[in-house]
């Protein structure tokens, strides 16, 4: 299995601003991680500049030993990195379907996209069975629960064939069920993939998470098992200091 993500000394300054200092973080093939940290850690510039979308000051980002620094974003794509945002890209007024025979469309020739067009290729059909969106297959992905469409998200990264996928807070208002359905979705999907995820709900980390590093202020503060990082003491305060304001997320 490929997948092998390898940050080393990795810098970033937004106009004096130091988002990221002297990060090291390295994910295996086939690794399920988490990433937490308070707001502003640097959790999403670190996927921002993992993914091409912005450019780091100094350090080094090679993933199965290639470096990403200075590729455009495309390119990233194309080595076989995906990622999630925050905020949905699926076609509303597009079936799932149809969302999915787009998204796959990117790395797709055009004589398999001719035969994509006769049926439903067995990815796709694999893809709508992982996610378990085969019965909502031709439903507009606009009438899909807010879960559903986390699902369909992870589909359409899944048909593109990364080896690395980069989610960004895929259970941030789900039901509970919903939350239980996606752990056991991304545990799956670590079968044959790397997956990076943010995520600060604590419950969630305890039930799914292994591994977990936790950002604080740009800097690596904490790397272990969820139990290790609970138990530590500076990990405590960090989220203790926060959690006065915002009594929704747990402290680690
Ligand atoms: N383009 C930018 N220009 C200037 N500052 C930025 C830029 N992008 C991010 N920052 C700053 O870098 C810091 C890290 O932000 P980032 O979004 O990576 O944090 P985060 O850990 O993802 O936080 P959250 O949990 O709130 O999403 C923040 O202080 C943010 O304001």
């Amino acid at each position: 299995m490929t997948g092998r993500l390898e940050v080393r000394g990795l810098n970033v300054v937004f106009d004096g601003f130091h988002a990221l200092t002297d990060l090291d973080f390295t994910v295996q093939p086939g690794e399920l991680r988490f990433l937490i940290g308070p707001n502003g850690a640097g959790k999403t510039t670190l996927i921002d500049v993992i993914t091409g979308r912005v450019r780091a000051t100094s350090g080094s980002v090679r993933f199965n030993g290639t470096e990403l620094r200075g590729r455009r974003e495309h390119a990233i794509v194309r080595l076989g990195v995906g990622r999630t945002f925050q905020t949905s890209v699926v076609f509303e007024e597009l079936s799932v379907l149809e969302n999915l025979d787009l998204a796959a469309s990117f790395r797709r020739s055009p004589l398999a996209l001719l035969r994509a067009r006769r049926g439903v290729s067995a990815e796709v059909a694999g893809v709508l069975e992982t996610t378990g969106l085969t019965e909502l297959a031709d439903r507009p992905a606009g009438v899909l629960s807010h879960g559903q469409r986390q699902w369909l998200e992870i589909g359409m990264l899944l048909v593109q064939r990364p080896s690395l996928l980069l989610l960004d807070e895929p259970v941030a208002g789900m039901s509970r069920a919903e939350r239980e359905r996606t752990g056991r979705l991304l545990q799956t999907v670590a079968k044959e993939h790397t997956v990076v995820v943010i995520e600060h709900d604590m419950e969630f980390l305890r039930r799914y998470a292994s591994q977990v590093t936790v950002l604080h202020e740009g800097r690596l503060l904490r790397e272990g098992s969820v139990a290790d990082v609970q138990a530590d003491p500076r990990v405590r305060e960090v989220y203790l200091g926060r959690s006065r304001s915002e009594p929704e997320r747990e402290p680690a």
